[in-house]
């Protein structure tokens, strides 16, 4: 008998997921995640998206589970725009009705505040955490400590640039035009450069003020995107060690606004992220047992 998948398509700033609820049941096994993945996010074959969100139930430790796979089938330890629109569905849809969730990530728990009018989430401000600037933990096979504002090779060219973690691994270049960048060319040799044995998101940034930067993607994992929430967070983050930024940044994005609020927490950098979700459509994707 063939079965039915019932799943919400959502996006933020235009980075789009495919989300499927499994808190009362799950719906795709495991083994089979990655395929299954592979296969919705296939644009013009199937739904298309940039990776697809499981709602799980809590291990215990926090309110409800969050689990995100990149369109190319790979699971990612976080996103930000996904976190904001993996809340927005467990608000709206009365999984858990909680204007302050603790959220359970392959990156730890993460404090999602909802803003909600007329029983609906309009927007979100997530605690991202921490970040790391520590090679072992991006990780990156480097004998340095830390690689912030170092060059790497890539493609002949030596690319100026700073990597970190904020649960998932950054690779930030601060440029004068990141517009122009030839996103197609470096985004995936950085991406897959073998300095970096678990891959990399690779983000081109440019300061506009101190308060206001605009930044284009490439995303382990599915490519160029509209914009990425982990990203903006590590790209402020990046910019606030190098002193190049203020601590509160506005960020431009190809598919809108995020604010980053960068904080102290001991020796530790950490942000808050805050945006927008939307709701697009449900659907159903009819399988074969
Ligand atoms: N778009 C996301 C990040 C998704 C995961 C990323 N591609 C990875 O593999 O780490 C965001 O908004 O943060």
């Amino acid at each position: 008998m063939t079965r039915m998948i019932l799943f919400s398509k959502m996006h933020g700033l235009g980075n789009d997921y495919v989300v499927i609820d499994e808190s009362a049941q799950e719906c795709i096994p495991e083994d089979k995640k990655p395929e299954f993945v592979r296969e919705v996010c296939t644009r013009g074959f199937s739904v298309g998206a940039d990776g697809v969100i499981f709602v799980q139930p809590a291990s215990g430790e926090g309110d409800i589970r969050f689990r995100i796979f990149n369109a190319d089938g790979s699971e990612a330890e976080m996103c930000g725009n996904g976190i904001r629109c993996f809340s927005k569905f467990v608000y709206d849809n009365a999984i858990v009705r909680k204007r302050r969730l603790e959220v359970e990530t392959l990156a730890g728990i993460k404090t999602v505040e909802l803003e909600v009018e007329d029983g609906a989430v309009v927007s979100s401000r997530v605690d991202m955490g921490t970040a790391t600037f520590k090679t072992d933990q991006i990780p990156m096979d480097v004998e340095e400590y830390e690689f912030i504002d170092r060059f790497l090779p890539v493609e002949g060219e030596d690319i100026k640039l700073t990597a970190l973690s904020v649960g998932n691994p950054h690779a930030i270049i601060f440029v004068d035009d990141a517009e122009g960048v030839d996103l197609d060319r470096l985004g995936p040799a950085i991406e897959n450069h073998p300095l970096f044995p678990e891959r990399i998101n690779v983000h081109f940034v440019e300061v506009v003020s101190p308060s206001e930067i605009i930044m284009v993607t490439w995303e382990r994992g599915a490519g160029p995107t509209m914009a990425c929430g982990t990203g903006a967070t590590a790209s402020v983050i990046a910019g606030v060690k190098l002193e190049k930024l203020d601590d509160s940044v506005l960020v431009h994005l190809p598919g809108g606004e995020l604010k980053i609020d960068v904080y102290q927490d001991g020796t530790e950098l950490g942000a808050y992220m805050e945006g927008d979700a939307v709701m697009v459509f449900d659907g159903i994707l009819l399988r074969d047992p």
